[in-house]
C-alpha cells in the first residue's frame, strides 16, 4: 500500500504553518520526519489521523483519494505527544482491551512482568510510553503514526522498540517523528525533513546540517 499526502495548508488564525506538504509512506518502509520544534511535525502526523483539519489537503492510497478522515476507516493507528491510556487501568486489563497478548510482549520487555497488576499511571514516565508503543504497533491497522515515540525511553528499550517497529514494518506503512535524530535515521527507510511549511526528502544525511536542522558535524561518523 502507499499512502501520499500532498499539498497540505495548514494556518491557525492567520499564521501559516504547512504550506504545499508532500510525503509518500508505503508498507515495509519507515518513513521519518525531522525537523525543529514548532515546524508543524505533529499537526503533519495529526492531518493524517484525521483529526486536525487544514485549509486544504489530499491523501491518497494507492492514487484513489481519501476524503473522509483516516481514523474512521480503522486503517491508522497514531500514538500522540501525551499519554492516551487510562491511568487507573491494571497492565493486564489494557491489554486485554486491546486483544494484545500480554505474554509476547514478556518475550520482548522482560522487566515488565512484575508489573501485570500494576495501574497504568504509577509507571514511570518512560515506562508508560513502552507501553503504548508496543499496543499501537500491535493492535490491528496498516498505517502507524508515531509521534516522538523514544521521548523518555532508556537506550536499552529504544533499541528494542526499534527492532519491534522492524518487525512490524514488513506488513504496515510506519511514519515517525523524534527528536533523537540518531535513533530516527538508524530506523528510517527515508527521512523528510520539514522546514518553512515544506517538506523536503533527504538523499544525503549532510543536508541535515546544510538546511540547519543539525549543528555542523553533529552527525555520527561511522
Ligand atoms: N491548536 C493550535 N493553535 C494554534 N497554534 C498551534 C496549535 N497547534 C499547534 N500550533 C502551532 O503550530 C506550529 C506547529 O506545531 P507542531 O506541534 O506541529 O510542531 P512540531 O514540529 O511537532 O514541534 P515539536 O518538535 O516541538 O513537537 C507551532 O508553531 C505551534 O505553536
Amino acid at each position: 500500500m502507499i499512502l501520499e499526502v500532498d499539498s497540505i495548508e495548514l494556518y491557525f488564525k492567520n499564521k501559516p504553518i504547512l504550506n504545499g506538504v508532500y510525503l509518500k509512506g508505503e508498507t515495509g518502509k519507515i518513513t521519518g520526519l525531522l525537523g525543529r520544534n514548532g515546524s508543524g511535525k505533529s499537526c503533519l502526523l495529526r492531518i493524517i489521523f484525521g483529526d486536525l483539519k487544514p485549509k486544504y489537503k489530499l491523501i491518497r492510497l494507492n492514487n484513489k483519494p481519501i476524503l473522509k478522515p483516516l481514523f474512521t476507516t480503522k486503517k491508522i493507528n497514531y500514538l500522540p505527544q501525551y499519554n492516551f491510556i487510562t491511568k487507573s487501568l491494571r497492565l493486564k486489563t489494557v491489554f486485554q482491551l486491546f486483544k494484545v497478548n500480554w505474554f509476547d510482549f514478556l518475550i520482548d520487555f522482560e522487566n515488565f512482568s512484575r508489573y501485570n497488576k500494576t495501574k497504568f499511571g504509577n509507571l514511570s514516565g518512560g515506562e508508560k510510553p513502552i507501553i503504548e508503543i508496543y499496543l499501537i504497533l500491535k493492535t490491528p491497522g496498516q498505517i502507524i503514526l508515531l509521534d516522538e515515540p523514544f521521548n523518555g525511553v532508556a537506550p536499552i528499550h529504544i533499541t528494542k522498540i526499534n527492532n519491534l517497529i522492524h518487525r512490524e514494518k514488513k506488513h504496515k506503512i510506519i511514519i515517525l517523528t523524534d527528536h533523537r535524530y540518531n535513533e530516527v535515521i538508524d530506523v528510517c527507510d527515508n527521512l523528510y525533513l520539514v522546514k518553512n511549511g515544506c517538506t523536503k526528502l533527504v538523499d544525503n544525511l549532510k543536508e541535515l546540517e546544510v538546511y540547519k536542522y543539525l549543528p555542523k558535524s553533529a552527525l555520527l561518523t561511522p
